[in-house]
């Protein structure tokens, strides 16, 4: 048989035929494969979990704020609050972290319609970067517009203190030079471009705002602007970890935030960040110190006040932007 370019038997169409519909299972296999593993970061599979909010919250929330270790108090701010547990919001995950209760808040601040994460998810605990920022997702459906993301980390940088607000101007995000990424997957077009770009992910003029809040509140040998840096975690890092983070421009280290940060810019949404630090990351082998959890809570507990009024002071300065 004569078709284009090339001569076959019908011998040989079977065969060709047969190839192509093998390869065809097989692209359709791997395409269900990629498909399934990104359902659950879905538009259809995140809209029950925001029919749920949407019913029962009177109000469209502009802010979302999610809270670090031990900064749960960062919530006590909130006016007429709503209150549900994770576990009770359908295809919402579960938080597993002490200091993190697990809870999410509706409220109102200076007008600001907002919502509270009192609780968030990490990657060591087992979750996937799409799960971990899946709450982003629901909130966006919900109209949430800014995310203020907050927490807990150790200090890689040297003048920096315990008990300092590092407010985050950018991030490493040593995840993604390995390959690992939330939006990693078909892109989901409703929430965002394939491509999108983060040198200017924190909101300068938010940060603007924010350090002039710290200058009012007489805090400003306390605040810092720095650069974050995602270490996967559970342990907290080697000293020369530490050293490696210091010579790659890492000012502070945690094992949060990036993930959540990525989804919020691809979903448009503004972001202003900072990490409340609660350690000094250790740089010499002839230190003693070693960093804990416990003593990680215990300085955030120390400083919730003041972490609690900066916050409050930056949505009241912004609260046209959130009402
Ligand atoms: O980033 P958040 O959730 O504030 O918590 C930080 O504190 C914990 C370690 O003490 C880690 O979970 C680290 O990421
Ligand atoms: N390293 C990583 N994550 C952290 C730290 C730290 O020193 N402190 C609080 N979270």
């Amino acid at each position: 048989m004569q078709t284009g370019l090339f001569e076959f038997t019908t011998g040989e169409i079977v065969v060709i035929c047969y190839i192509i519909d093998k390869n065809f299972h097989i692209c359709r296999k791997f395409a269900k494969m990629s498909d399934s593993k990104n359902e659950e970061f879905s538009l259809d599979y995140l809209q029950k979990a925001a029919d749920y909010l949407r019913n029962q919250v009177p109000f469209t929330p502009k802010l979302l704020i999610i809270c670090g270790t031990g900064l749960g108090g960062l919530s006590e701010n909130l006016q007429n609050q709503i209150e549900f547990n994770y576990k009770d919001i359908p295809n919402f995950p579960v938080s597993n972290v002490k200091g993190h209760a697990g809870k999410l808040i509706f409220g109102t601040l200076s007008e600001a319609k907002i919502v509270c994460m009192k609780g968030r998810f990490h990657y060591f605990e087992g979750y996937s970067l799409q799960k971990i920022a899946t709450p982003i997702r629901i909130l966006k459906l919900l109209g949430v517009e800014g995310l203020i993301v907050t927490n807990a980390a150790g200090s890689v940088n040297e003048d920096y203190k315990v008990g300092d607000i590092m407010i985050i101007k950018d991030h490493v995000n040593f995840l993604a030079f390995g390959g690992q990424h939330p939006l990693r997957g078909p892109n989901e077009h409703f929430f965002g471009e394939r491509f999108f770009p983060m040198n200017r992910a924190y909101d300068r003029e938010l940060i603007r705002i924010a350090k002039e809040v710290a200058e009012k509140m007489g805090i400003s040998d306390d605040y810092h602007e720095g650069v974050y840096g995602l270490y996967a975690g559970p342990n907290y890092e080697t000293v020369a970890e530490v050293r490696i983070l210091k010579m790659l421009g890492v000012d502070a280290a945690g094992m949060s935030t990036i993930p959540e940060v990525l989804v919020a810019k691809h979903c448009g949404m503004s972001v202003f960040g900072f990490s409340f630090i609660t350690n000094r990351c250790i740089h010499c082998y002839d230190e003693p110190d070693e960093p804990n959890h416990d003593d990680v809570l215990k300085a955030v507990m120390e400083k919730s006040e003041t972490v609690k009024k900066f916050v409050a002071n930056l949505i009241q300065e912004t609260k046209q932007r959130w009402k």
